[in-house]
């Protein structure tokens, strides 16, 4: 790819990034993102696809800010070459203090969201924890309004406020995370496979919630997902990414349409899109 398009008013611009995991134990060190350039504008959704390994968790983990790992776990992703903002913050040696005021307004949600929660919590404390973190003494029926309205975005009944995550199904506890991530009206989303283990009736829900607020403004996401609907529904560009690298970045259907790579081929055979999507409008 070239230089980043809509850099002006962009929420994100990613410009000849590269990504390595150091060596570790038995590991070699190994480049996951391989001089990638995009740019997402103000109040844009675009997605990402990608075979597995090629790099589409790590662009996302990095543009998160999730830059660190716990001591004993793998290593964490390294910028090593390149530069990405985020609502105008360089990441690229970013200091502690300037990522946590960065992610007050970036949310990620990461592939294993919903294995994280904290299982001794109720979804009521799960989802407001994030206020409570930023201001314990945030209003607590405020806080519980705000709770009700989040669980009512994605489609959970209020009878699950008192529940634990062990006694809901995976693709509750999924809308569980998504409604956690977003409690506090991030500007950007950054959500891997968001739409993962959640029933197709209820999916749709979840396209509609991002588009609401794509649509109420001030709110851009970065979507790593191979849910179709999802990505018509919700994004403008996708970027498909291949060992690291950029091989297209367009709207899903031509994309898959112009089979333009292997993998893009084969997916669009996958999915039966290849001939229906030649003759879709667009
Ligand atoms: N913590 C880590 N340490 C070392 N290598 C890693 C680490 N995480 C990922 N990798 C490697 O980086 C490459 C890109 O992985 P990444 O998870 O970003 O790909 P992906 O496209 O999201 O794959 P998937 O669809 O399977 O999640 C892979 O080769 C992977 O093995």
């Amino acid at each position: 790819m070239s230089s980043p398009a809509h850099t002006g008013d962009a929420a994100v611009t990613v410009d000849d990034l590269t990504v390595d995991y150091p060596a570790h134990r038995a590991s070699v060190a190994h480049r996951a993102v391989d001089g990638v350039s995009l740019a997402v504008a103000a109040d844009e959704v675009i997605g990402i696809i990608g075979e597995s390994g090629s790099g589409k968790s790590t662009l996302a983990r990095v543009l998160a800010g999730d830059l660190t790992s716990a001591r004993g776990t793998d290593p964490a992703p390294v910028i090593s070459g390149g530069e990405a903002h985020v609502l105008g913050h360089a990441l690229r040696g970013i200091r502690r203090r300037e990522l946590t005021r960065l992610t007050f307004n970036v949310a990620y949600l990461p592939q294993d969201a919903a294995a994280r929660l904290a299982p001794e919590l109720t979804v009521a404390e799960l989802v407001g924890e994030p206020i409570l973190a930023r201001d314990r003494r945030y209003n607590a029926k405020a806080v519980g309004l705000r709770v009700a309205t989040m669980l009512d975005q994605v489609q959970l009944p209020l009878a699950v406020l008192d529940k634990y995550p062990f006694e809901l199904s995976s693709g509750q506890r999924q809308r569980v995370a998504i409604a956690r991530s977003l409690v506090l009206a991030p500007r950007v989303l950054i959500a891997d496979e968001p739409t993962a283990g959640i029933d197709v009736t209820v999916r749709g829900s979840i396209s509609e919630l991002i588009e609401r607020l794509r649509v109420e403004g001030s709110f851009s996401a970065i979507l790593v997902s191979h849910d179709l609907p999802l990505l018509r529904h919700t994004t403008r560009r996708v970027v498909a990414l291949h060992s690291g690298r950029v091989v297209g970045f367009a709207p899903i259907d031509q994309l898959l349409a112009e089979g333009a790579h292997p993998f893009l081929a084969g997916f669009a055979e996958a999915t039966g899109q290849r001939d229906v999507d030649k003759t879709r409008p667009r």
